[in-house]
């Protein structure tokens, strides 16, 4: 929508048939976005070599999960050099591959490709009624991601180039299993104090990773660090925060996400954080807490009381380790 509204043509590829014919014949799509008209220049396809074959810009809009698989169909039929944009929050466990590496081994074609992610506080439901709405791109080719910029930026939609792309892609994957523990809170009864405390610690975990990992520590103060972390906790909106919710009143994972019916990122990435942690020797207590709720058979009572319960430390050593990490 949002390019769209920028005039330009987007050729819109589904794997449903049915989603395409909707989009085409009544300018809707009830499932994800109710009630939204979309713009007449957004034109359905369920064949994706018409789709992609003749395109300057490919925006990758679909989950971790299923990265992998739609960048080798993709590659298959590109036949010119590209911007591959993508927009996902993860880490693919196991391989504890960020997006653009996952999409960097997946890439065939032999016209070269540019990988640009979008990234930061951006609930779709919002996009969609023009409310302002902030997010950052970043890139190892800084041009590319200047040019998708300058593609998505309009009046209700600002776009901030940084490039610190670890940073970036790190902040945005890893505050989906903050958003879970803030919905857990919830569901728990816990209130404001509770969800500050993770956001605000939470914050401090995904730095000390991300830092280890290469990130600028500067990025987890900008928007797909704090800024989406705090859409995320804060919002009905987010898929994270309900299924967390649920989880907090009791309900088993896999109901919970039956339940969805649409991507939690969260969960596979609490998976990989946890082996991440591990691999990097940092300590995440809030996403190790996490963990043991979603695969260990911990209560989420019992995971916050095991949190509060550690020995005492301080909260500026966390900064000082942090910072000395980078030099
Ligand atoms: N929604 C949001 O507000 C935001 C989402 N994101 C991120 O964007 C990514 C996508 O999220 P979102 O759009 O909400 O996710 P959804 O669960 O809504 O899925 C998006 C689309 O991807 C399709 N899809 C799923 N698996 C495949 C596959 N194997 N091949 C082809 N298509 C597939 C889905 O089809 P189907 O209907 O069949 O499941 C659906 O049409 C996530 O990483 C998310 O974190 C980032 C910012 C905001
Ligand atoms: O990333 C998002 C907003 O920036 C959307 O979050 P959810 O995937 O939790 O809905």
């Amino acid at each position: 929508l949002v390019l769209a509204d920028n005039d330009h043509t987007v050729l819109l590829w589904s794997h449903r048939m049915d989603q395409v014919t909707e989009i085409n014949d009544y300018h809707s799509n009830e499932r994800y976005l109710p009630g939204v008209t979309l713009s007449s220049n957004i034109i359905g396809f369920d064949n994706m070599r018409a789709a992609v074959q003749d395109v300057e810009i490919i925006v990758l809009a679909v989950p971790t999960k299923a990265i992998r698989q739609v960048v080798q169909e993709v590659s298959a039929y590109v036949n010119s050099s590209v911007i591959l944009v993508h927009v996902s929050k993860g880490i693919e466990p196991d391989s504890l591959k960020r997006i653009t590496e996952m999409i960097e081994e997946e890439y065939t074609s032999s016209h070269p490709a540019h990988v640009v992610v979008l990234s930061g506080p951006s609930h779709a439901e919002e996009v969609v009624l023009r409310h302002p709405t902030t997010v950052t791109v970043s890139s190892k080719e800084m041009k590319a991601a200047e040019k998708v910029q300058d593609l998505f930026m309009n009046q209700s939609f600002r776009v901030y180039t940084n490039p610190d792309l670890i940073g970036v892609e790190i902040g945005g994957a890893l505050k989906n299993i903050i958003a879970l523990a803030a919905g857990i809170t919830d569901g728990l009864g816990y209130g404001d104090n509770a969800k500050a405390a993770l956001i605000t610690r939470g914050l401090a975990e995904i730095a000390r990773l991300g830092t280890r990992m290469g990130a600028n520590p500067l990025t987890f103060s900008g928007l797909t660090g704090i800024g989406d972390l705090i859409v995320t906790c804060t919002s009905v909106h987010s898929r994270n925060w309900r299924a967390g919710n649920m989880l907090g009143k009791g309900m088993p994972l896999e109901e919970v996400l039956s339940q969805m019916g649409m991507v939690v990122e969260g969960v596979r990435t609490t998976k990989a954080a946890h082996q991440l942690a591990k691999e990097y020797d940092v300590n995440m207590p809030i996403t190790n807490a996490l963990h043991s709720v979603l695969f260990e058979g911990v209560s989420a009572k019992e995971a916050v009381d095991a949190l509060m319960g550690r020995t005492k430390t301080s909260e500026l050593e966390d900064l000082v380790n942090l910072w000395s990490s980078k030099e």
